[in-house]
C-alpha cells in the first residue's frame, strides 16, 4: 500500500457568522488521502475552500470537525510533530520588512526548533536564487524576491510535505521556471508537494494527482491521466473554403460558427467517429480548407465538474 503524506477524514469547517454575515460552511466533510512522494494539485473555483483546507493543514485555521494526519501524526494528538512535517508557502507576501533574508530564515528555523548545526540558510538561499540578497532588508526586495524568500522560509525545517498556495499567481516567467525547477527537484528528493493553482495547464503538466473541491465538497480525486481520460469530448476545428450557409446537423454533433470564421464541431469520440463528423460537414455543402482536432483538457474536466453545481 502507498504511504500517505496526508490523511483527512470528515473534515469540516464552518466560519461563525456575525450580526450581518450568516455562518459559512467552507468545508463539508471532506475525505482525502494524499500519497507520499506525489505532486498533488488542489483545484477549485474561487471560494471553493482551498485556502481553508491549506490553512487547517498549516495549523492556522481551527477545524470544526474531522481528523487530519500529517506524515502519520494526528494534528490533535501530536500537534508539534504534525506541524514540523509540513512547510507552507503562503499567498500573501507577509514578511517582516526589517529582517534580511538570512535573518528571516534563522528566525524561522529557531521557531521550528532547528538546531544551529542543522541550519542550512545559505544553501536554501542559493536554491531559491537569493544568495546575492542574503543581507538586504526585506522591504527592499522585489515582489518576485519576496516570493522566493517565502519559499525559502517554508523549507528551513526540512519538511516532508511542502504546500504551495497559488505560487505562480502574477509572477514572471523566470520566477515561474525557478519555482517549477525547485518543485521537481524537491519532489525527486522525496518531498511531497501540494499545490493550488488557477492555471489549469500548469496543474495538468505538474501534478500526478488532482483533487477538485467545489463549494466545500470534494467533487473529484484521481490521477491527472484518469481525470483527462474521463473526458471523451473532442472538437474538430474546420477552416471552410467558402461561405458557410447552414450548419452541419447530425446526431451527437454540435456545430458552431466562430467569430473568426472557423467551424467548430463538438462530439464524443467513442460514440461518433471522426469520419461521421466529416461526412456531416460535406453533407452541409461545406468545403474543407484545413482541419484539426482538439482533445478535452483539464479546463474541460474542471468546468464539467464545477459548472452544474
Ligand atoms: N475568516 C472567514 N470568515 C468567514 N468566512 C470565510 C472566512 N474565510 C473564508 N471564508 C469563506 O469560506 C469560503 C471558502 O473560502 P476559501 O478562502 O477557503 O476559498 P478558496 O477556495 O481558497 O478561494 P480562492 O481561490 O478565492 O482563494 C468562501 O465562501 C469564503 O468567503
Amino acid at each position: 500500500m502507498r504511504k500517505s503524506a496526508i490523511e483527512i477524514t470528515g473534515l469540516s469547517k464552518t466560519y461563525r457568522g456575525g450580526p450581518r454575515a450568516p455562518e459559512k460552511a467552507a468545508l463539508k466533510g471532506i475525505d482525502l488521502d494524499i500519497p507520499a512522494g506525489s505532486v498533488f494539485g488542489l483545484l477549485g473555483p474561487n471560494g471553493a475552500g482551498k485556502s481553508t483546507l491549506i490553512n487547517i493543514l498549516a495549523g492556522l485555521v481551527v477545524k470544526t470537525a474531522g481528523k487530519v494526519t500529517i506524515w502519520g501524526f494526528d494534528q490533535d494528538v501530536n500537534p508539534r510533530q504534525s506541524r514540523a512535517a509540513i512547510g507552507v508557502m503562503p499567498q500573501e507576501l507577509n514578511l517582516d520588512p526589517f529582517f534580511t533574508p538570512r535573518a528571516a530564515l534563522e528566525v524561522q528555523a529557531g521557531l521550528y526548533g532547528v538546531k544551529k548545526a542543522e541550519r542550512r540558510s545559505d544553501e536554501i538561499l542559493r536554491l531559491v536564487g537569493l544568495e546575492d540578497k542574503a543581507e538586504a532588508y526585506a522591504r527592499t526586495l522585489s515582489g518576485g524576491m519576496r516570493r522566493r524568500l517565502l519559499l525559502a522560509k517554508a523549507l528551513v525545517h526540512h519538511p516532508h510535505v511542502l504546500v504551495l498556495d497559488e505560487p505562480t499567481a502574477g509572477v514572471d516567467i523566470e520566477l515561474r521556471q525557478m519555482l517549477w525547477e525547485n518543485v521537481r527537484r524537491l519532489n525527486a528528493e522525496g518531498m511531497t508537494i501540494i499545490l493550488t493553482t488557477h492555471y489549469l495547464e500548469e496543474a495538468e503538466e505538474m501534478c500526478d494527482e488532482i483533487a477538485i473541491i467545489n463549494q466545500g465538497d470534494l467533487v473529484a480525486r484521481d490521477s491527472t491521466a484518469n481525470l483527462l481520460s474521463r473526458m471523451d469530448g473532442r472538437r474538430m476545428i474546420i477552416q471552410p473554403d467558402g461561405e458557410v450557409g447552414a450548419l452541419p446537423e447530425a446526431e451527437g454533433i454540435e456545430a458552431e460558427l466562430r467569430g473568426d470564421g472557423a467551424l467548430v464541431l463538438s462530439y464524443q469520440s467513442q460514440a461518433t467517429p471522426a469520419e461521421a463528423v466529416l461526412e456531416a460537414v460535406r453533407s452541409a455543402g461545406i468545403g474543407i480548407r484545413d482541419v484539426r482536432t482538439e482533445q478535452a483538457d483539464l479546463q474541460d474536466v474542471f468546468l464539467e465538474l464545477t459548472r452544474s453545481r
